[in-house]
């Protein structure tokens, strides 16, 4: 898979040993920055991660913030991105498996480097199983995206 690599200044301190892992599992890196510690906004990274799902660039993504937060409800906002926070394995392959999650998000401040590292292999190995269950509830996901971007909800009656 091409999987979208991005982090603010929070999560740069992973980013570095994520890649290796991706890369160790077969997988080609798609490099969205940062590059360094210095102070950046997670929107902006969260923004171009959630883009590179919309627009095929890649076909999943992991993006590093310091909580893993901020820059999940920044992808969370582009169309098309399930973006879920995980600082455990089973909620790693789990959000992929029912929810067909497209983002890891993960925070380096919070997690260490071999339960994050662990965490993103989950996250690579696990497929959408796409049960009816599942199915139903992602056709229910998609509804509500379609709706909020039609503007229904915002327009004036
Ligand atoms: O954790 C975050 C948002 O949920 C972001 O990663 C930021 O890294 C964090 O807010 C940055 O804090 P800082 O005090 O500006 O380093």
């Amino acid at each position: 898979m091409r999987i979208a690599l991005g982090c603010d200044h929070g999560g740069f301190p992973l980013k570095a040993k994520v890649a290796e892992v991706v890369k160790s599992c077969g997988h080609e890196i798609v490099d969205l920055g940062t590059d360094s510690s210095c102070s950046v906004d997670y929107p902006d990274y969260g923004l171009t991660g959630g883009l590179a799902i919309a627009r095929r660039e890649a076909d999943r993504a992991i993006l590093l913030c310091g909580s893993g937060i901020g820059i999940s409800v920044a992808a969370n906002k582009v169309p098309g991105v399930r973006a879920g926070v995980c600082h455990d394995t089973y909620s790693a392959h789990q959000g992929v498996e029912h929810d067909d999650m497209n983002v890891l998000c993960l925070g380096a401040r919070i997690v260490g480097e071999a339960l994050a590292l662990e965490i993103v292999q989950s996250f690579l190995n696990a497929r959408y199983t796409n049960e009816e269950r599942h199915a139903r509830r992602l056709a229910k996901l998609l509804e509500i995206e379609r709706r909020a971007n039609s503007g229904e909800w915002t327009q004036a009656s």
